[in-house]
């Protein structure tokens, strides 16, 4: 069964003989005489007939695998690498823990572990790698998940075809007959047939019966298969003692499909007490089978498959027209199966094996005659389980819209409701579709894999990845596997490029006469406009991010939602064709985005809304836009944002009664709730770390009793802190913010003699800044030696050329030099060292060192579970009344996050973003141009609404003579 006997010898030269043949074949049918073949022991060429491919030593190179927290699996064994290296190549491996063969076993066989892999001219993984770890012109091979131009690998395709790699694909790497030559198939039936047997186990548990499948563990709780077998034929001899609960009945299990994860499936199902059927004697068996064994049967396409016209199966006919056909699946054998495990490939066209209609069905509960009893219940309905390790999300099972994954294994699919649920109770269907189940089962995999890729591997090392494809001898296995290659999609694959079109033009459609918003950032404070603006379902909207994961977190919640995982600054055209196919552009980006897509706009007369500052970039498209004639809404956030609605509601109110103001004074902070103050620097990031830390060095300008005050950029800020005792309960202390003195005209008060808007923090964030000011931290400069295609660098060794030692060091002698460069102040020191910027740990790749810091301060000052933040902005306007007397007005804002849901600052910046935004769509904001919520139209409903979003501010007045 599962126990290899053959020996690797004997599978590499049965593999070779395979090779050959099949090349022989297919050259000579296709009227070559060349043969081409080779052996890989002695490091000679077997067959002379044409070049031996290994002339000119190629570097390899195994990656780590770095996009799935389980993917431990690599493209091939040490063995593998054993007979590369003794064939002389040179093999480097990425260094990597999460791989589940040790470093040890690849450095016996002769790799080199080592983290720069950009000499290898063949570069080899499992799964994809993040764009911005490719290496222009190289060739790469792994599954890249793009032949059906997924969505979300379209970005890496594009990257790949920008790069000009070669991409070898796995998945298309087929023989003559189109049968896949590479690939784990086998082992995902294995770990899902164990997967599927275990959560049977929790189901039956959850449906009131103890049974031996409660024994059997997930595929990944086993050090190997055998032991995965020996679990299964405990299981399997309880059955057999007849230790199933009577009530339940017989249980048969449908295998669908007749490749390699059917089989691996199969074998495992093997290890239980079982008996095979013939389909149509499943009906029998499953009444009146016998209780100490389990059914199976295997399920080929004639077995269900019919022609719409004239109930016939055809095989000739069904490939060339599957859409003519249908299943009988979900009557002749679903009603009868207990458990199906799904392994057939489904492409669009074809028919589906259940229909959520059917599944309704399905799930109607059968009374037999026996009755059930309240210790001994009968099943609610026949079909339990579904392991769909296909996992063709709204494939041959329709509504399996979602994979499971190996942490959050099963669902439950409730056909009524129409709904999956995270647990093993309730109604429905229990549910299995992890996409990466070989990973649970990675040694073994990652052999049976590397036995079946190695053959292929000198020839897809035999030139590099930037020379002619036109040129490479590659045996058609190979050469049909190339996707991509010197920055094109090769001819078999040009229809990639048009299904996304096709895809791209029935999004649209799908959006009909909805308003379609295009929101720019999953960041801190994208949520409530996402949450604010699906409330209304005639709005479509479409999120782009180039963070992935977060991108997901943040759309999964809601329907009428598309997500476009891209980095819109490297993707000029992608960006102008969505920015054309919305309504409007809302860019909750970092600032510096903004003007790039503000052209983007204007080029395509789109509105825009941000939460950021009208700054001098923005403000030089003046022109454009109002020449476009299109409305861009800026400073629609908090600070910038409800400061400017809240100080003009009552800055007009007081023209109003004939008062002039004489004063303005705006301080806002975002900070952790006072119990969750506990760090050095007494802050935690509600909104983009990394324009938290840049407003350290800006320069600000304001006006104090008549007099403006400059001070300089690169953090002289920090040293004209003042304490804030207006809420004397807190510690705060002050600081200005930009340039306060431009806003006298536009709030149209010019009279005021003092104009300072500011930013609030605890006491000793501004002493605790100053010292990464004075290190160099807060430097947005390029620091090429951060980028991600460089050898990382640990905080240490920075922290050394910023003080200007060369390192290695000993740590007092680094400790030392650094306490020096902060003037020997004893607290800054201190938060250097909380924060570990003196030790070991890795500098997070980034374009500047501001911007590693700011990821690295990211990790390290996270708002934990339970944590809150909390907004504070305080307006003082003072007044001159017409009588001369004097008054101050105060209008205080003061809100707190909420534990499980949006924190107070997106709430603060995310709703009157989101509200402006609807107000341009719905044409309330009609204004032409540079728009920024000072005029009374505008304050005024959003101010309204923010309130019945829970934003309640107070105010007060102290007259003073
Ligand atoms: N007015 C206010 O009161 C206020 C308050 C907070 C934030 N803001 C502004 O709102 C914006 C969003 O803030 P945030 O805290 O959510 O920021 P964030 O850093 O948390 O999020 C930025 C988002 O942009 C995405 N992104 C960055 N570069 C990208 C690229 N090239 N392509 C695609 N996606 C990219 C990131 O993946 C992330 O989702 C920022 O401009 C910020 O300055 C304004
Ligand atoms: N000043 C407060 C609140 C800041 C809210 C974010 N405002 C950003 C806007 C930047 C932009 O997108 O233009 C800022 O930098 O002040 C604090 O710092 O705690």
């Amino acid at each position: 069964m599962l126990k290899e006997t053959r020996t690797f010898a004997q599978k590499v030269f049965e593999s070779y003989m395979y090779m050959y043949y099949f090349i022989t074949l297919s050259l000579l049918s296709s009227g070559f005489t060349m043969l081409r073949a080779f052996s890989h022991t002695n490091g000679r060429c077997m067959f002379h007939h044409t070049k031996c491919w290994h002339h000119r030593k190629s570097v390899l190179a195994i990656r780590r695998e770095d996009v799935n927290a389980w993917e431990r699996r690599a493209p091939l064994a040490p063995k593998h690498v054993k007979e590369l290296t003794k064939m002389g190549y040179k093999v480097l491996v990425q260094p990597s823990n999460r791989r589940a063969i040790h470093e040890k076993e690849y450095i016996k066989a002769g790799a080199i572990i080592q983290e720069d892999i950009s000499e290898a001219s063949l570069i080899i993984g499992v799964k994809r790698p993040p764009e911005e770890k490719l290496i222009p012109k190289k060739n790469y091979a792994f599954f890249s998940h793009t032949i059906k131009a997924q969505e979300a690998n379209m970005p890496l395709l594009d990257e790949i075809l920008r790069q000009e790699i070669r991409l070898f694909d796995y998945e298309k790497m087929v023989d003559h007959k189109g049968m896949r030559v590479v690939a784990f198939g086998k082992w995902a039936g294995v770990a899902g047939m164990i997967n599927i047997l275990h959560g049977l186990g929790l189901r039956f548990l959850a449906l009131g019966h103890h049974t031996p499948f409660m024994h059997i563990g997930m595929a990944h709780n086993y050090r190997n298969s055998s032991q995965a077998v020996q679990a299964v034929r405990d299981a399997g001899y309880e059955i057999s003692l007849g230790l199933m609960p009577k009530s339940v009945g017989p249980l048969t299990f449908v295998f669908t499909g007749t490749g390699n994860v059917s089989k691996g499936a199969q074998e495992m199902f093997n290890a239980l007490p079982c008996e095979f059927v013939e389909p149509h004697e499943l009906k029998e068996v499953s009444r009146s089978g016998d209780l100490r064994k389990v059914y199976g049967t295997v399920l080929s396409r004639h077995h269900h498959l019919v022609r719409k016209r004239d109930g016939i199966y055809d095989p000739v006919d069904y490939e060339k027209h599957p859409e003519n056909y249908t299943s009988r699946f979900h009557i002749d054998v679903a009603p009868y199966t207990t458990c199906l495990i799904n392994g057939i490939y489904w492409e669009q066209h074809t028919p589906r094996l259940l229909s959520r209609q059917d599944a309704q069905k399905l799930l109607v509960p059968v009374i037999s005659a026996d009755g059930s009893t309240e210790g001994c219940p009968e099943l609610p309905h026949k079909l339990l389980a579904i392991c769909d390790i296909s996992a063709d999300t709204g494939g041959s099972i329709e509504f399996m819209t979602e994979c499971t994954t190996i942490e959050n294994p099963f669902c439950m699919y409730d056909a009524d409701q129409h709904i999956t649920h995270d647990s093993v109770e309730g109604s429905g269907i229990l549910m299995c579709s992890i996409d990466n189940l070989p990973a649970q089962l990675p040694i073994e995999a990652t052999e049976y894999f590397g036995d079946m890729l190695f053959p292929y591997i000198e020839e897809m090392l035999s030139s590099e990845g930037s020379e002619p494809l036109e040129k490479q001898n590659y045996s058609p296995v190979v050469r049909d596997a190339v996707i991509a290659s010197n920055g094109s999609l090769t001819p078999k694959y040009q229809y990639i490029q048009k299904l996304r079109e096709s895809r791209e033009q029935a999004q649209s459609l799908k959006m009909g006469d909805k308003k379609r918003v295009l929101l720019l950032g999953s960041g801190y404070v994208s949520g409530p406009v996402l949450e604010y603006l699906t409330r209304d379902s005639n709005i479509g909207i479409t999120v782009v991010s180039v963070m992935k994961e977060q991108l997901e977190q943040l759309t999964k919640k809601y329907s009428n939602v598309t997500s476009v995982h891209m980095d819109v600054l490297k993707r000029e055209e992608k960006l102008s064709s969505l920015v054309k196919k919305h309504d409007l552009v809302i860019s909750l980006l970092p600032y510096s985005a903004h003007p790039f897509v503000a052209k983007k706009c204007i080029e395509n007369k789109v509105n825009l809304v941000t939460a950021s500052y009208l700054t001098p970039a923005m403000k030089e498209l003046q022109e454009s836009v109002e020449a476009a004639g299109i409305t861009v809404v800026s400073e629609m956030g908090l600070d910038p944002g409800l400061d400017h609605m809240l100080a003009m509601e009552c800055i007009d109110k007081a023209k109003e009664v004939g008062a002039t103001v004489i004063s303005y004074t705006s301080f806002c902070g975002g900070l952790p709730a006072p119990e969750h103050s506990d760090n050095p620097l007494r802050y935690k990031f509600s909104w983009s770390p990394q324009g938290v830390l840049l407003n350290t060095v800006q320069s600000a300008t304001y006006l104090k009793d008549g007099e403006i005050i400059n001070i300089p950029a690169g953090g002289a800020l920090l040293d004209s802190v003042t304490p804030m005792d207006f809420f004397p309960g807190l510690n705060l202390e002050g600081f200005p913010n930009r340039d306060s003195t431009k806003y006298a005209e536009p709030y149209g008060i010019q009279t005021a003699r003092t104009l300072l808007r500011g930013t609030l923090r605890y006491k000793g964030y501004s002493k605790t800044m100053g010292g990464f000011v004075k290190l160099g931290l807060i430097n947005p400069d390029p620091y090429p030696l951060l980028s991600s295609t460089t050898p990382p660098l640990t905080w240490k060794e920075l922290m050394c050329k910023l003080v200007g030692i060369k390192s290695p060091v000993e740590h007092h002698v680094l400790k030392e030099a650094v306490f020096s460069k902060l003037e020997k102040d004893k607290s800054q020191l201190e938060a250097v060292e909380w924060l570990g910027l003196l030790g070991d740990e890795q500098v997070p790749a980034a374009d500047s060192i501001v911007g590693a810091l700011a990821k690295h301060m990211e990790m390290k000052l996270p708002f934990g579970t339970g944590e809150r933040d909390m907004i504070i902005m305080r307006n003082e306007i003072g007044l001159r009344h017409p009588s001369g007397h004097l008054e101050d007005k105060f209008v205080d804002l003061v809100v707190y996050g909420d534990n499980k849901g949006h924190s107070a600052m997106a709430k603060t910046v995310g709703y009157p973003t989101a509200i402006a935004a609807k107000m341009v769509l719905d044409g309330e904001i009609v204004a032409k141009g540079m728009v920024i919520p000072l005029t009374k139209n505008v304050y005024g409903p959003i101010l309204e609404r923010v309130r019945a979003e829970g934003i309640v501010y107070s105010t007060h007045s102290v007259i003073k003579q």
